[in-house]
């Protein structure tokens, strides 16, 4: 059932980014739809992250917007957002998730219970005295994630999360994603791991040189690129 201050879809209409005279995005019409994870893939450089920050609003958008639907004032308490390279707070994991929580004005009791269940959806929960910081690096992108989770967002931004991570601890955020996949949060993450695409994504989104020049279902787009940019991509030809 739909809850009464869902978002999405979230649509991006005429989106647009410049920085110092130089278009980054261009033009970029999108629908973010309840589902699947929506993966967003292309070349070194082709605005991927720029996308996401428009999206989560981390960036004002130089043309266009993106627009939500239903009731709610601010769609930003209804997302959260994965970083590559995760902020940690020099405190304990249990602190580093308790912290949005209170922010988000949870009482403590409230904090708890959802830290906990955040530290057993990542498998952390025997760290979680640990101080955050001397976490292996995997360890420390399944916390960020459970710190995201711990809000349950309905859309989860992710750039690059498995970026600096060995294949083990790839594999164990993969699981994590899987598992909010799986209860209804919607993720829409950039990668340039074609593999890890191929794994996660319900319908991708091929970003060339700032602009958009497929969005389709996985399979569909895997099986058959309706550009020759994407078929170039996928071949492991186009490099920019
Ligand atoms: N705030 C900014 N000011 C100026 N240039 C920017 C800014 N943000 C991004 N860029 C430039 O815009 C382009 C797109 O950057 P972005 O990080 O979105 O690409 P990407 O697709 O995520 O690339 P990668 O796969 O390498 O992470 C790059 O050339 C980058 O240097």
């Amino acid at each position: 059932m739909r809850a009464p201050e869902a978002i999405l879809p979230l649509r991006a209409e005429g989106l647009g980014f410049s920085a110092d005279g130089v278009a980054i995005l261009k033009g970029i019409g999108l629908t973010i739809e309840a589902g699947r994870p929506t993966l967003v893939i292309g070349p070194n450089g082709a605005g991927k992250s720029v996308l996401l920050r428009l999206l989560h609003r981390l960036l004002p958008p130089t043309t266009g917007h993106v627009t939500w639907d239903g009731p709610a004032a601010d769609p930003r308490r209804h997302q959260a957002m994965v970083f590559q390279r995760p902020v940690l707070l020099r405190r304990s994991v249990l602190a580093n998730l308790r912290y949005p929580l209170a922010l988000a004005g949870l009482d403590r009791a409230e904090q708890d219970r959802r830290a906990a269940e955040a530290l057993a959806l990542v498998g952390l929960a025997p760290l979680a005295d640990r101080p955050a910081r001397k976490l292996s690096g995997g360890e420390q992108q399944r916390l960020a994630l459970a710190r995201a989770a711990a809000l349950r967002p309905e859309v989860l931004f992710l750039d690059e999360p498995c970026a600096s991570l060995d294949p083990a601890a790839t594999r164990a955020v993969e699981e994590t994603l899987q598992a909010l996949a799986a209860r209804g949060t919607k993720l829409v993450m950039a990668t340039h791991d074609l593999a890890q695409a191929r794994r996660l994504a319900g319908d991708v989104a091929f970003l060339h040189r700032g602009r958009l020049l497929e969005h389709a279902p996985a399979a569909r787009f895997f099986a058959a690129p309706a550009t020759a940019e994407a078929a170039a991509f996928l071949r492991g030809e186009l490099l920019w």
